[in-house]
């Protein structure tokens, strides 16, 4: 991360990008990045410091209905591939195209049983498409757990069956993603362009990425947390459960707050459930919140509806009462000038296996851990805290704020301590970098206790190097890795 004098800040985002063209309902959501609090957000009583990126993830839903008056209506999945559910009446089909991958088109059939009841089955999208004992081989478990949970919680609303009773049409739905979500470094080398943020620049917007969803190189920005949240927001939008979420009139502050509770619970629920695992879901929470201090929800809230998928009742009930969901999302400002850089190392880490050794180490040396645990979280909580103490100076003296970053963002690191003229911006400037290296090293002692590679010395010397260079005031591996 580095100052600037010059340049924009970090804007503060507009969470969610919501439109309505050609009765077209999208939402956007943006990437994450872990700034700090990895491996201690997994507990409620530990804080993650989350940055919500410009990278975004956009789901557009589309009745077919509509289409048709348009003469768009997309060629509907021949009534002889289907799967064989019997006494189920089918209701509609809704097909998912994600147009950056090779085979990422999925068709899911809507069926509603004798107590209005809805079920959702993926179709076979062309003959032969077959894959062991009859099922459809390319399937998307966070596209299909996220249409069933949202459909499930429309649908019992209230007891009027509202999905069901308002005759749900067919729906044609289109996911996006920014380029960011995925390394890009193949593209570049095509178009002979640069591998830096100029290159990428001048890439085509919502680049194919020439693979598969399954063997794409992510860079690790969320893209699951992203498209599961846009698309729970997308569908609640079309059916009208939830309003106009970047509305900034006061008179709609409550219901916008009400709509983004309930889609953070079917999206956490549905991620969890894509996943396999209840995680932190801290990239949930700042696909809905952008920026924010996370501390989580109880794995409690949402065991029940875990273990029992397929009862309509009991997801929506869980989605549906907010009340019991102890999530915490604390308001952070990102101080002014502040330039958040990821650089692309066209690889990643198996997150949980790096946590269930961390977690592990932990039950094994509970009083060691808890010392651990408890540095890094108040070392942690010191950088949120300056990056408040640097926006309230940013507000309060505009004018010594500039001086301080424009002073720094010429040095690097290691010379700001030695100018003369130093102001209270710049001494916070250096004491966020010193606070920084405090934590990569308490993460480095907790890597190497727990035999886990957290900080590689590659990226160690990647990011000393880093701290080298004018401006950056913090560098780290973000999140888990
Ligand atoms: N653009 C997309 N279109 C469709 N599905 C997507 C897209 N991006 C991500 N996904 C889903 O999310 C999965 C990747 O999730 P995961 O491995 O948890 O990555 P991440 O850490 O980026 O969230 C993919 O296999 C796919 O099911
Ligand atoms: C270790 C963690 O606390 C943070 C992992 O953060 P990453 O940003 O590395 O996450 P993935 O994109 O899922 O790999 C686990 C968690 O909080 O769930």
């Amino acid at each position: 991360m580095s100052v600037s004098g010059q340049t924009t800040s970090l804007k503060e985002m507009q969470v969610f990008h919501l439109a309505r063209v050609n009765l077209m309902s999208i939402v956007s959501c943006p990437g994450k990045v872990l700034v700090a609090g990895g491996y201690l957000v997994l507990d409620q009583e530990y804080q993650g410091l989350v940055v919500g990126t410009d990278a975004r993830l956009y789901s557009a839903v589309q009745s077919v209905a509509d289409l048709d008056k348009h003469g768009l209506a997309p060629n509907h999945v021949p009534a002889d591939n289907l799967q064989n559910i019997s006494n189920k009446q089918e209701v509609a089909r809704i097909k998912v195209v994600s147009a950056q991958f090779h085979e990422a088109v999925w068709n899911y059939g809507v069926y509603v049983d004798e107590k209005s009841e809805i079920e959702i089955h993926q179709l076979f999208d062309q003959a032969g498409d077959n894959g062991d004992e009859g099922k459809p081989k390319n399937t998307n478990r966070f596209i299909e757990a996220t249409l069933r949970a949202t459909l499930f919680v429309i649908n019992n609303i209230d007891d009027s069956k509202k999905l069901v009773s308002s005759k749900l049409k067919d729906l044609r739905i289109i996911l996006a993603a920014d380029n960011d979500f995925y390394s890009q470094s193949q593209a570049l080398k095509e178009r002979g362009l640069p591998p830096t943020t100029l290159g990428l620049s001048n890439l085509p917007k919502f680049c194919h990425t020439k693979c598969t969803l399954t063997n794409v190189n992510k860079t690790g920005l969320g893209s699951s947390a992203a498209m599961v949240t846009s698309l729970v927001g997308s569908l609640l939008h079309h059916f009208g459960v939830v309003g106009n979420l970047s509305s900034q009139s006061d008179s709609d502050k409550a219901k916008v707050e009400a709509d983004k509770a309930l889609i953070h619970n079917i999206s956490q629920y549905a991620h969890c459930l894509a996943q396999g695992k209840i995680g932190s879901g801290f990239d949930v929470s700042s696909a809905i919140y952008g920026s924010h201090i996370y501390n989580r929800f109880s794995p409690n809230v949402i065991a029940d509806a875990m273990g029992n998928e397929s009862d309509a009742k009991l997801v929506a009930k869980t989605c549906l009462n907010s009340s019991i969901w102890n999530n915490k999302v604390t308001e952070v400002k990102i101080p002014p000038g502040f330039i958040l850089r990821l650089a692309d190392v066209d690889t990643g880490s198996h997150t949980p296996s790096m946590v269930s050794k961390v977690i592990r180490w932990r039950k094994n040396n509970p009083n060691e851990a808890s010392k651990l645990w408890e540095k890094i979280s108040n070392t942690n909580q010191r950088i949120c805290e300056i990056w408040k103490e640097l926006s309230d100076i940013s507000e309060q003296d505009p004018e010594s704020y500039i001086s301080g970053i424009t002073q720094c963002s010429a040095l690097p690191y290691s010379k700001w301590k030695t100018q003369a003229d130093r102001n209270k911006t710049m001494d916070l400037l250096i004491e966020l970098g010193g606070t920084c290296k405090t934590v990569r090293s308490l993460l480095k002692e907790l890597g190497d206790n727990s035999d886990v590679p957290i900080e590689p010395s590659e990226q160690t010397r990647l990011l000393d190097a880093c701290m080298e260079c004018p401006g950056v005031v913090m560098a780290g591996v973000p999140g888990g890795n």
